[in-house]
Protein backbone atom coordinates (compact mmCIF):
# COMPACT_ATOMS: atom_id res chain seq x y z
CA UNK A 1 0.00 0.00 0.00
CA UNK A 2 1.08 3.52 -0.98
CA UNK A 3 -0.50 6.76 0.56
CA UNK A 4 -0.15 10.08 -0.92
CA UNK A 5 -1.30 13.70 -0.21
CA UNK A 6 -1.20 16.79 -2.12
CA UNK A 7 -2.94 20.40 -1.55
CA UNK A 8 -5.36 22.35 -2.62
CA UNK A 9 -4.92 26.17 -4.06
CA UNK A 10 -5.93 29.55 -3.83
CA UNK A 11 -5.22 32.07 -7.29
CA UNK A 12 -3.70 35.35 -6.23
CA UNK A 13 -3.88 36.47 -9.82
CA UNK A 14 -4.65 34.97 -13.25
CA UNK A 15 -7.39 31.71 -13.30
CA UNK A 16 -8.65 31.88 -17.17
CA UNK A 17 -6.53 33.87 -18.65
CA UNK A 18 -3.99 31.32 -17.81
CA UNK A 19 -5.70 29.11 -19.91
CA UNK A 20 -4.80 31.87 -23.00
CA UNK A 21 -1.12 31.50 -22.34
CA UNK A 22 -1.55 34.47 -19.86
CA UNK A 23 0.72 33.64 -16.72
CA UNK A 24 -0.85 33.05 -13.46
CA UNK A 25 0.34 33.03 -9.50
CA UNK A 26 -1.81 30.52 -8.16
CA UNK A 27 -0.96 29.55 -4.10
CA UNK A 28 -0.53 26.03 -2.61
CA UNK A 29 -2.87 26.04 0.91
CA UNK A 30 -2.67 23.68 3.70
CA UNK A 31 -6.47 22.05 2.64
CA UNK A 32 -5.13 18.09 1.12
CA UNK A 33 -6.67 15.53 -0.62
CA UNK A 34 -5.04 11.60 0.81
CA UNK A 35 -5.12 8.77 -1.67
CA UNK A 36 -4.38 5.46 -0.46
CA UNK A 37 -3.62 2.69 -3.59
CA UNK A 38 -2.84 -1.15 -3.46
CA UNK A 39 -2.33 -2.68 -6.03
CA UNK A 40 -4.81 -5.54 -7.45
CA UNK A 41 -3.47 -8.89 -9.12
CA UNK A 42 -6.92 -9.03 -11.33
CA UNK A 43 -6.27 -5.27 -13.71
CA UNK A 44 -9.08 -3.88 -11.82
CA UNK A 45 -9.53 -0.49 -11.47
CA UNK A 46 -12.03 -0.07 -7.37
CA UNK A 47 -12.46 3.48 -6.07
CA UNK A 48 -13.59 4.36 -3.08
CA UNK A 49 -14.54 8.18 -2.57
CA UNK A 50 -15.13 9.17 0.78
CA UNK A 51 -16.52 12.71 0.28
CA UNK A 52 -18.67 12.39 -3.03
CA UNK A 53 -21.87 11.69 -1.40
CA UNK A 54 -23.32 11.86 1.90
CA UNK A 55 -21.86 8.79 2.82
CA UNK A 56 -19.16 8.25 0.03
CA UNK A 57 -19.89 5.32 -2.07
CA UNK A 58 -17.31 2.76 -3.75
CA UNK A 59 -17.25 1.56 -7.80
CA UNK A 60 -15.23 -1.67 -9.38
CA UNK A 61 -15.21 -2.70 -13.12
CA UNK A 62 -12.86 -4.14 -14.86
CA UNK A 63 -9.83 -3.34 -16.67
CA UNK A 64 -9.16 -0.27 -19.34
CA UNK A 65 -11.55 -1.51 -21.67
CA UNK A 66 -14.56 -2.37 -19.25
CA UNK A 67 -17.55 -0.28 -18.91
CA UNK A 68 -18.99 1.99 -16.51
CA UNK A 69 -19.77 -0.04 -13.50
CA UNK A 70 -22.94 -1.15 -12.26
CA UNK A 71 -23.62 1.03 -8.70
CA UNK A 72 -26.70 1.89 -7.45
CA UNK A 73 -25.79 5.61 -7.72
CA UNK A 74 -26.52 8.52 -9.74
CA UNK A 75 -24.18 8.28 -13.45
CA UNK A 76 -23.88 11.85 -12.09
CA UNK A 77 -22.44 10.91 -9.49
CA UNK A 78 -20.12 7.90 -10.76
CA UNK A 79 -18.81 10.04 -13.73
CA UNK A 80 -17.52 12.79 -11.06
CA UNK A 81 -16.01 10.15 -9.08
CA UNK A 82 -14.17 7.99 -12.00
CA UNK A 83 -13.77 11.22 -14.70
CA UNK A 84 -10.09 12.29 -12.56
CA UNK A 85 -8.95 9.44 -11.15
CA UNK A 86 -9.48 6.97 -14.38
CA UNK A 87 -7.31 9.08 -16.56
CA UNK A 88 -4.95 9.44 -13.55
CA UNK A 89 -4.70 5.48 -13.72
CA UNK A 90 -4.56 5.93 -17.39
CA UNK A 91 -1.35 7.92 -17.11
CA UNK A 92 0.19 6.00 -14.47
CA UNK A 93 -0.27 2.95 -16.90
CA UNK A 94 1.11 4.86 -19.92
CA UNK A 95 4.00 6.06 -17.69
CA UNK A 96 4.83 2.88 -16.24
CA UNK A 97 3.95 0.63 -19.03
CA UNK A 98 1.92 -1.47 -17.35
CA UNK A 99 -1.46 -1.27 -19.49
CA UNK A 100 -2.77 -4.31 -17.23
CA UNK A 101 -2.09 -2.85 -13.56
CA UNK A 102 -5.26 -2.51 -11.54
CA UNK A 103 -5.50 -0.70 -8.24
CA UNK A 104 -7.58 -0.02 -5.08
CA UNK A 105 -7.83 3.43 -5.06
CA UNK A 106 -8.92 5.37 -1.45
CA UNK A 107 -9.54 8.91 -1.44
CA UNK A 108 -10.29 11.57 1.21
CA UNK A 109 -9.95 14.94 0.67
CA UNK A 110 -10.38 18.13 2.91
CA UNK A 111 -10.44 20.35 0.01
CA UNK A 112 -14.56 21.20 -0.92
CA UNK A 113 -15.51 20.11 -4.66
CA UNK A 114 -15.80 22.50 -7.53
CA UNK A 115 -15.25 25.07 -5.40
CA UNK A 116 -12.48 26.68 -7.06
CA UNK A 117 -9.73 25.45 -4.25
CA UNK A 118 -8.56 22.45 -7.16
CA UNK A 119 -9.60 19.54 -5.51
CA UNK A 120 -9.23 17.89 -9.20
CA UNK A 121 -5.49 18.40 -9.33
CA UNK A 122 -4.46 17.67 -5.74
CA UNK A 123 -6.65 14.38 -6.35
CA UNK A 124 -4.91 13.86 -9.36
CA UNK A 125 -1.58 14.44 -8.40
CA UNK A 126 -1.83 12.69 -5.04
CA UNK A 127 -3.43 9.65 -7.41
CA UNK A 128 -0.89 9.74 -9.43
CA UNK A 129 2.30 9.68 -7.31
CA UNK A 130 0.64 6.87 -5.14
CA UNK A 131 0.07 4.69 -7.93
CA UNK A 132 3.10 5.07 -9.52
CA UNK A 133 5.19 4.36 -6.30
CA UNK A 134 2.73 1.48 -5.44
CA UNK A 135 4.41 0.08 -9.14
CA UNK A 136 7.97 0.64 -7.34
CA UNK A 137 8.35 4.49 -9.84
CA UNK A 138 9.33 7.22 -8.46
CA UNK A 139 8.65 10.23 -10.33
CA UNK A 140 10.36 13.38 -10.45
CA UNK A 141 8.59 16.29 -9.18
CA UNK A 142 8.06 17.60 -12.96
CA UNK A 143 7.34 14.90 -14.15
CA UNK A 144 4.06 14.12 -12.07
CA UNK A 145 2.75 17.47 -12.64
CA UNK A 146 3.04 16.89 -16.12
CA UNK A 147 0.85 13.51 -15.87
CA UNK A 148 -1.83 15.28 -13.63
CA UNK A 149 -1.71 18.50 -16.14
CA UNK A 150 -2.31 15.69 -18.79
CA UNK A 151 -5.54 14.11 -16.86
CA UNK A 152 -6.96 17.58 -16.38
CA UNK A 153 -6.28 18.40 -19.51
CA UNK A 154 -8.04 15.18 -21.02
CA UNK A 155 -11.11 15.44 -18.67
CA UNK A 156 -11.50 18.80 -19.56
CA UNK A 157 -11.46 18.52 -22.87
CA UNK A 158 -8.13 20.50 -24.00
CA UNK A 159 -9.10 23.46 -21.61
CA UNK A 160 -7.16 23.31 -18.82
CA UNK A 161 -3.89 24.55 -17.73
CA UNK A 162 -0.67 23.49 -16.08
CA UNK A 163 -1.14 26.11 -13.14
CA UNK A 164 -3.61 24.13 -10.67
CA UNK A 165 -1.10 20.30 -11.26
CA UNK A 166 1.79 22.59 -11.17
CA UNK A 167 1.19 24.03 -8.08
CA UNK A 168 -0.69 21.09 -6.45
CA UNK A 169 2.84 18.77 -7.07
CA UNK A 170 5.16 21.80 -5.66
CA UNK A 171 3.83 23.60 -3.18
CA UNK A 172 4.18 27.04 -2.40
CA UNK A 173 3.81 30.19 -4.83
CA UNK A 174 3.87 29.26 -8.31
CA UNK A 175 3.89 31.02 -11.67
CA UNK A 176 2.77 29.22 -14.90
CA UNK A 177 3.13 30.83 -18.22
CA UNK A 178 2.07 28.13 -21.00
CA UNK A 179 4.28 25.45 -20.33
CA UNK A 180 6.87 27.68 -18.17
CA UNK A 181 6.66 26.70 -14.64
CA UNK A 182 9.04 28.38 -11.64
CA UNK A 183 8.26 28.53 -7.83
CA UNK A 184 8.44 31.88 -6.61
CA UNK A 185 9.53 33.35 -3.17
CA UNK A 186 6.61 34.55 -1.37
CA UNK A 187 6.34 36.64 2.15
CA UNK A 188 3.86 35.11 4.61
CA UNK A 189 0.26 36.05 3.29
CA UNK A 190 -2.78 35.93 5.63
CA UNK A 191 -5.21 33.97 3.33
CA UNK A 192 -8.98 34.39 4.49
CA UNK A 193 -11.17 32.09 2.68
CA UNK A 194 -15.22 32.65 2.58
CA UNK A 195 -16.97 29.38 0.72
CA UNK A 196 -20.57 29.30 0.12
CA UNK A 197 -21.13 25.77 -0.16
CA UNK A 198 -21.68 25.65 -4.17
CA UNK A 199 -19.93 24.59 -6.81
CA UNK A 200 -19.38 25.90 -10.41
CA UNK A 201 -18.92 23.66 -13.57
CA UNK A 202 -14.73 24.62 -14.26
CA UNK A 203 -15.75 23.21 -18.08
CA UNK A 204 -18.56 25.43 -18.80
CA UNK A 205 -16.84 28.30 -17.13
CA UNK A 206 -14.05 28.24 -19.18
CA UNK A 207 -16.34 27.75 -22.47
CA UNK A 208 -17.99 30.71 -21.17
CA UNK A 209 -14.79 32.84 -21.79
CA UNK A 210 -13.48 31.32 -24.83
CA UNK A 211 -16.94 32.20 -26.33
CA UNK A 212 -16.70 35.70 -25.32
CA UNK A 213 -13.65 36.16 -26.72
CA UNK A 214 -14.15 34.72 -29.88
CA UNK A 215 -17.05 36.93 -30.01
CA UNK A 216 -16.01 40.31 -28.39
CA UNK A 217 -12.44 41.71 -29.03
CA UNK A 218 -12.94 43.72 -25.71
CA UNK A 219 -13.33 40.37 -23.89
CA UNK A 220 -9.76 39.49 -25.19
CA UNK A 221 -8.51 42.77 -24.35
CA UNK A 222 -9.96 41.93 -20.92
CA UNK A 223 -8.11 38.43 -20.84
CA UNK A 224 -5.10 40.68 -21.87
CA UNK A 225 -5.50 42.80 -18.87
CA UNK A 226 -5.22 40.09 -16.82
CA UNK A 227 -2.16 39.00 -17.53
CA UNK A 228 -1.20 42.82 -17.20
CA UNK A 229 -1.93 42.40 -13.55
CA UNK A 230 -0.50 39.21 -13.07
CA UNK A 231 3.16 40.60 -13.95
CA UNK A 232 2.65 43.77 -11.88
CA UNK A 233 1.74 41.40 -9.39
CA UNK A 234 4.28 39.30 -9.25
CA UNK A 235 6.61 41.87 -8.59
CA UNK A 236 4.51 43.48 -5.74
CA UNK A 237 4.88 39.83 -4.09
CA UNK A 238 8.77 40.05 -4.45
CA UNK A 239 8.18 43.59 -2.40
CA UNK A 240 5.79 42.02 0.10
CA UNK A 241 3.21 45.19 0.06
CA UNK A 242 0.06 43.34 1.14
CA UNK A 243 -1.78 46.88 0.40
CA UNK A 244 -0.77 46.99 -3.26
CA UNK A 245 -1.57 42.70 -3.42
CA UNK A 246 -5.09 43.77 -2.48
CA UNK A 247 -5.69 46.07 -4.95
CA UNK A 248 -4.32 44.10 -7.74
CA UNK A 249 -6.35 41.47 -6.63
CA UNK A 250 -9.43 43.61 -6.52
CA UNK A 251 -8.53 44.46 -9.89
CA UNK A 252 -7.97 41.04 -11.41
CA UNK A 253 -11.69 40.34 -9.50
CA UNK A 254 -13.89 42.89 -11.13
CA UNK A 255 -12.48 41.64 -14.38
CA UNK A 256 -12.92 38.33 -13.65
CA UNK A 257 -16.58 39.13 -13.06
CA UNK A 258 -16.69 41.46 -16.38
CA UNK A 259 -15.89 37.59 -18.12
CA UNK A 260 -18.88 36.20 -16.53
CA UNK A 261 -17.44 34.20 -14.16
CA UNK A 262 -18.68 35.78 -10.97
CA UNK A 263 -21.62 35.04 -9.23
CA UNK A 264 -24.61 36.65 -6.52
CA UNK A 265 -22.65 35.10 -3.29
CA UNK A 266 -18.85 35.60 -4.53
CA UNK A 267 -19.52 39.51 -4.97
CA UNK A 268 -21.35 39.35 -1.76
CA UNK A 269 -18.59 37.98 0.29
CA UNK A 270 -16.06 39.98 -1.88
CA UNK A 271 -17.59 42.87 -0.62
CA UNK A 272 -18.44 41.74 2.88
CA UNK A 273 -14.76 40.90 2.80
CA UNK A 274 -13.38 44.56 1.89
CA UNK A 275 -15.87 46.44 4.05
CA UNK A 276 -14.66 44.48 7.03
CA UNK A 277 -10.99 45.98 5.75
CA UNK A 278 -9.07 43.17 3.85
CA UNK A 279 -6.44 44.39 1.89
CA UNK A 280 -8.27 42.64 -1.12
CA UNK A 281 -10.61 40.03 -2.05
CA UNK A 282 -11.61 37.98 -5.39
CA UNK A 283 -12.72 35.16 -6.56
CA UNK A 284 -10.76 32.15 -7.10
CA UNK A 285 -10.46 29.22 -9.48
CA UNK A 286 -13.09 28.92 -12.21
CA UNK A 287 -16.02 30.44 -10.32
CA UNK A 288 -19.31 30.21 -10.52
CA UNK A 289 -20.03 29.81 -6.80
CA UNK A 290 -17.17 28.57 -4.19
CA UNK A 291 -14.82 30.16 -2.76
CA UNK A 292 -13.54 34.03 -2.64
CA UNK A 293 -9.85 34.66 -1.16
CA UNK A 294 -9.20 37.85 0.59
CA UNK A 295 -5.84 39.24 2.44
CA UNK A 296 -6.63 40.08 5.77
CA UNK A 297 -4.16 39.30 8.64
CA UNK A 298 -6.51 40.96 11.60
CA UNK A 299 -9.61 39.01 12.27
CA UNK A 300 -12.21 41.06 11.17
CA UNK A 301 -12.60 39.55 7.39
CA UNK A 302 -13.09 36.17 8.51
CA UNK A 303 -15.38 37.20 11.70
CA UNK A 304 -17.72 39.40 8.96
CA UNK A 305 -17.42 36.12 6.58
CA UNK A 306 -18.97 34.16 9.11
CA UNK A 307 -21.99 36.44 9.72
CA UNK A 308 -22.19 37.00 5.84
CA UNK A 309 -25.89 35.60 4.33
CA UNK A 310 -24.11 33.19 1.75
CA UNK A 311 -20.99 32.31 3.09
CA UNK A 312 -21.30 28.73 4.40
CA UNK A 313 -17.83 28.69 5.49
CA UNK A 314 -14.93 30.98 6.45
CA UNK A 315 -11.48 30.39 7.50
CA UNK A 316 -7.75 30.97 7.26
CA UNK A 317 -5.45 29.41 5.08
CA UNK A 318 -2.30 28.56 5.40
CA UNK A 319 0.42 28.57 2.42
CA UNK A 320 1.17 25.07 1.93
CA UNK A 321 5.29 24.57 1.06
CA UNK A 322 5.64 21.34 0.28
CA UNK A 323 3.70 19.94 -2.65
CA UNK A 324 3.02 16.01 -3.04
CA UNK A 325 3.94 14.17 0.67
CA UNK A 326 4.49 10.36 0.45
CA UNK A 327 3.04 9.27 3.35
CA UNK A 328 3.78 5.26 3.24
N1 LIG B 1 -12.62 13.87 -2.69
C1 LIG B 1 -12.73 13.52 -3.98
N2 LIG B 1 -12.95 12.23 -4.32
C2 LIG B 1 -13.06 11.91 -5.62
N3 LIG B 1 -12.98 12.77 -6.65
C3 LIG B 1 -12.78 14.05 -6.34
C4 LIG B 1 -12.64 14.49 -5.00
N4 LIG B 1 -12.41 15.83 -5.01
C5 LIG B 1 -12.45 16.20 -6.31
N5 LIG B 1 -12.65 15.15 -7.11
C6 LIG B 1 -12.78 15.19 -8.57
O1 LIG B 1 -12.60 16.54 -9.00
C7 LIG B 1 -13.82 17.06 -9.58
C8 LIG B 1 -13.95 18.55 -9.28
O2 LIG B 1 -13.02 19.23 -10.09
P1 LIG B 1 -13.24 20.71 -10.65
O3 LIG B 1 -12.06 21.06 -11.47
O4 LIG B 1 -14.60 20.83 -11.24
O5 LIG B 1 -13.26 21.57 -9.32
P2 LIG B 1 -12.06 22.03 -8.39
O6 LIG B 1 -10.80 21.42 -8.89
O7 LIG B 1 -12.43 21.77 -6.99
O8 LIG B 1 -12.08 23.60 -8.59
P3 LIG B 1 -11.13 24.53 -9.55
O9 LIG B 1 -10.66 23.68 -10.68
O10 LIG B 1 -12.00 25.66 -9.96
O11 LIG B 1 -10.04 24.96 -8.63
C9 LIG B 1 -14.90 16.20 -8.97
O12 LIG B 1 -16.05 16.17 -9.81
C10 LIG B 1 -14.20 14.83 -8.91
O13 LIG B 1 -14.17 14.19 -10.15
C1 LIG C 1 -10.23 28.36 -14.70
C2 LIG C 1 -8.83 27.77 -14.60
O1 LIG C 1 -7.90 28.78 -15.03
C3 LIG C 1 -8.47 27.47 -13.15
C4 LIG C 1 -9.34 26.47 -12.45
O2 LIG C 1 -8.84 26.28 -11.12
C5 LIG C 1 -8.75 26.57 -15.49
C6 LIG C 1 -7.33 26.09 -15.70
O3 LIG C 1 -6.37 26.85 -15.51
O4 LIG C 1 -7.18 24.91 -16.11
MG1 LIG D 1 -10.12 21.66 -10.91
Amino acid sequence: MTVSSAPGKVYLFGEHAVVYGEPAVPCAIELRARVEVTERSDGKLRVHAEDLSLDGFTVEYGGSTAGRPDVNVSESLVSAAMGYVDEAIGQVRDVTDTDDAGFDVTIESDIPLGAGLGSSAAVVVAAIDAATRELGVTLETDELAERAYRTEHNVQDGQASRADTFCSATGGAVRVEGDDRRSLEAPDLPFVIGFDGGAGDTGELVSGVRQLREEYDFASDTVAAIGDIVRQGERVLEDGDLEELGRLMNFNHGLLSALGVSSRSLETMVWSARDAGAYGAKLTGAGGGGCIVALDATPETETALSFTPGCEEAFRAELAEAGVKRLE
